[in-house]
């Protein structure tokens, strides 16, 4: 297997000073070709890119707007929170990352969408391309669980049949202002099928876990054939997943 080298995102909507500077990356060029088998190719590499990566796929986080998309992708990349105001993300962007999945490189291009409804048509455009999606609710928002199931319908219209998904229950740090338990999260996604997990960019829980738990379905689905033995998301999320207290990391 020939390793490549990663382009980075070119910009940064997952961080707040950079928020608004959105479609740039998304029409700058560094932007990979997805092939029909799936894996990304990248059409240039970046010269300051020190990342070689194997496969890659691209992930989008999608839900309701202040559900926490960007400030899990921030976690997930770069291990931090952003406190403070609420910088509402406009129009789409993505930052890179590349996870060693049992000695393989899998790059994971995480597309951090608008969730904001004027943006819908903008998001509806990258559906087709993604290998995985994370849905996102807000449990302290009993409107963004609600609309979990809208936007289910919209992922099945718009995006690609075998997508993987996974449901994420964000903020279980703030126990005081819940008003969605975990019950209920976990309810919803056995009834649609869908792997769940409740998380917290604020504390971290759980968040290596939801992208890393992707990127083995994935990296499993695009090696299928070569002596791999089987991965069964469900199962892995089940296992893995902790479920006693809110803040463990
Ligand atoms: N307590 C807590 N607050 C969080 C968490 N994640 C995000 N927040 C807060 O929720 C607000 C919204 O977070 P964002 O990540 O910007 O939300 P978003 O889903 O990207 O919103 P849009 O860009 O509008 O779609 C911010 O004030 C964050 O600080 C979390 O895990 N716990
Ligand atoms: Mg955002």
């Amino acid at each position: 297997m020939s390793r490549k080298k990663a382009p980075k995102g070119k910009s940064c909507s997952a961080s707040p000073s950079t928020t608004k500077d959105n479609n740039r990356s998304g029409k700058s060029g560094l932007v990979s070709a997805v092939q029909a088998n799936g894996v990304v190719h990248p059409s240039r590499a970046s010269i300051s890119s020190s990342e070689f990566y194997d496969v890659a796929f691209k992930v989008m986080l999608v839900g309701d707007s202040g559900v926490g998309k960007t400030c899990l992708l921030v976690r997930f990349k770069d291990g931090a929170f952003l406190a403070g105001s609420f910088i509402s993300t406009v129009g789409i962007d993505f930052r890179n990352k590349v996870l060693d999945i049992d000695g393989v490189k899998v790059k994971l291009q995480i597309w951090d969408t608008a969730g904001q409804e004027r943006f819908r048509s903008i998001t509806h455009a990258y559906y087709r391309d993604a290998h995985a999606l994370l849905l996102l609710y807000d449990v302290t928002n009993k409107a963004s669980f609600d609309n979990i199931r809208a936007w289910l319908t919209e992922i099945y219209e718009y995006a690609q049949q075998d997508v993987v998904l996974m449901v994420l229950g964000n903020k279980a740090d703030a126990s005081h202002d819940r008003t969605v338990r975990r019950e209920e999260g976990e309810r919803l996604a056995k009834e649609f099928g869908v792997p769940f997990m409740e998380t917290s960019a604020r504390s971290g829980f759980n968040v290596d876990l939801a992208f890393t738990a992707i990127a083995k379905e994935l990296k499993h689905r695009s090696m299928k054939g070569l002596d791999e033995p089987k991965f069964k998301l469900h199962e892995y999320v089940n296992k893995e997943m902790k479920t006693t207290g809110c803040c463990r990391t």
